[in-house]
């Protein structure tokens, strides 16, 4: 069945609700963005979730010890890198690795090819920051790629009304969503159970 992954979240209360709603993994956003938190709030946010919910830090070109840091003291299971990092530092840093790449023509998801990392994340541009926009891109241009597909994981604009074809289209392992599961641009559980269950009923 297609895991989800809930990004950004902030509040106590919203990691609880994902994880009894049935998120097999949450996101930390550390890079710039309206959902970033420190790494001092991501501790307390991490010190109730239950070890089999994957915990992942969403970076954009951090430095080595940025990483180092929050990869211990949170800790993390998985650093998402969501800039331009290279192939060779992703390597260097020797951490669970899911590479986000932006999606806007058929080259960019060919760049996928370069990297050799445990997830690649299909993702839309970011507009105010390099992520999380709410925005969609054309799915049928990951038929381009020759991933695996329990290596593909797929994001960007996705939401309730849109998920059981994303999936249907896609086959990723993992969703993964923000936008979608916000009003007003905060965190709203209606929407994370609503979420969650039209992706584990399995009709996506
Ligand atoms: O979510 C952000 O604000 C963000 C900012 C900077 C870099 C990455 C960011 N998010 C990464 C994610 O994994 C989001 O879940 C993904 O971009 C999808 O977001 P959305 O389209 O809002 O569902």
């Amino acid at each position: 069945m297609t895991k989800v992954k809930i990004c950004g979240l902030q509040e106590q209360h919203h990691v609880q609700a994902a994880i009894k709603a049935g998120a097999d993994a949450i996101g930390f956003v550390f890079a710039p963005s309206k959902r970033q938190v420190t790494i001092e709030q991501a501790q307390q946010l991490a010190k109730h979730v239950p070890a089999e919910i994957l915990k992942i830090g969403v970076f954009v070109n951090p430095s080595a010890q940025e990483l180092r840091t929050a990869v211990e003291s949170v800790p993390l299971d998985y650093v998402q890198y969501h800039g331009e990092e290279t192939p060779d530092f992703i390597h260097e840093q020797g951490y669970p690795a899911i590479k986000a790449l932006s999606v806007r023509c058929a080259e960019d998801v060919r760049v996928a090819a370069n990297y050799d990392v445990d997830y690649y994340l299909f993702d839309a541009p970011g507009t105010d920051f390099k992520g999380g926009s709410g925005h969609t891109f054309d799915w049928t241009l990951l038929e381009l790629v020759g991933i695996p597909q329990d290596k593909l994981m797929l994001a960007g604009g996705l939401k309730v009304e849109n998920i059981e074809q994303a999936v249907s289209l896609v086959s990723p392992y993992m969703v993964d969503v923000s936008s979608g599961v916000e009003t007003d641009r905060v965190k709203d559980i209606t929407k994370i159970n609503a979420f969650i269950h039209a992706v584990k009923k399995g009709r996506a």
